[in-house]
């Protein structure tokens, strides 16, 4: 299906929703969602959550106004969904880096960005929650790269509080092994008034150091480059706390809960960094702060044949004066 055909489409099957406008940008098409407790952008490639805004907050989520809306180009922004590997291939657990091939050029951060997903419905489950379902399915022999049947399901939630839930599906007959996240980039006023609480006392890979182990001690402030995976499997907690971004200047803070995780991956390229990323102007740095739901590093997820597995997300803005 072209584009045109693909608008038209998902028009007739969900344009008559109360509260849904299907839209074109540029190349890529993108559901708005508006109800009485939120609004959202989803865009259809990569299953990615562009915007989120709950009504009488300011924006959760980040979004680069330099992207180009280009078919196969991920949007820097909103939730990107990295899988089936992180950041640099080669930089994942060889588990992960020994299923590839090692001439293949892949793309950083996996191909599930990159491509399009399907969307299977959308539910206003109540005025003030709509809930959309995306899926992207792969068959063994789809790509070169990645020989094993798989399928990803994503529900998205927009109401007072937006939640994800991604379920990885081994629908093959092979096991696999993969890094995933949710790489949400978190909208602040100030990135020098802003402090993260929840991350005290976990142990941390710092990207930046020599991979080096260290120890958050207490707040987390962003004060320079940031690139760090806390490993919270190490303390063998279950569940991940509650992190709390605080964001003085804004006078708002955003709770970020997560599950079917164990590593939380916190990045912000600052001022040197910035100027060699693409769809990112000089000072985004300022304005964003990357807080990554992941399975990565240690943490990484093997899948025997018809084996699932979640990784949940949800993210719910408050005013400062709430805590
Ligand atoms: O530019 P990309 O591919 O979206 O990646 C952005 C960043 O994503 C973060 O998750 C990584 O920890 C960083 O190392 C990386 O630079």
């Amino acid at each position: 299906m072209n584009l045109a055909q693909q608008l038209q489409h998902l028009y007739s099957e969900f344009g008559h929703i109360e509260g849904i406008h299907i839209e074109l940008h540029k190349e890529l098409i993108a559901v708005a969602v508006n109800n009485s407790a939120a609004k959202a952008l989803i865009f259809l490639q990569g299953g990615q959550v562009a915007e989120y805004q709950a009504h009488g907050h300011s924006k959760t989520l980040w979004l680069s106004s330099s992207n180009r809306y280009q078919q196969g180009q991920p949007l820097r922004g909103g939730i990107p969904i990295s899988w089936p590997w992180f950041g640099q291939l080669a930089q994942n657990p060889k588990a992960i880096t020994a299923q590839f091939d090692a001439a293949a050029q892949p793309p950083a951060h996996g191909f599930a960005r990159n491509n399009l997903w399907q969307l299977d419905s959308i539910t206003p489950v109540s005025s003030s929650q709509t809930q959309l379902k995306l899926s992207y399915e792969l068959a063994a022999e789809q790509q070169a790269l990645w020989p094993y049947a798989s399928r990803l399901e994503l529900t998205i939630t927009v109401g007072e509080q937006l939640e994800l839930n991604l379920v990885v599906t081994n629908t093959g007959s092979k096991p696999f092994s993969y890094s995933s996240a949710l790489h949400s980039y978190y909208a602040v006023g100030d990135i020098s008034r802003c402090q993260v609480s929840g991350l005290e006392e976990q142990r941390y890979i710092d990207k930046l150091d020599n991979e080096q182990v260290k120890t958050q001690q207490g707040l987390l402030s962003i004060s320079s480059e940031t690139d760090r995976i806390y490993q919270h499997s190490r303390l063998q907690q279950k569940e991940l706390p509650t992190i709390r971004l605080i964001d003085k200047e804004q006078q708002q803070q955003t709770l970020i809960h997560s599950s079917g995780s164990h590593s939380t991956v916190v990045w912000n390229p600052w001022r040197n960094k910035a100027q060699h990323l693409n769809n990112f102007a000089d000072d985004d740095y300022q304005q964003m702060l990357c807080i990554e739901t992941a399975n990565v590093g240690e943490d990484i997820v093997t899948l025997a044949p018809r084996q699932s597995r979640q990784l949940q997300l949800a993210i719910k803005p408050q005013p400062l004066s709430a805590t």
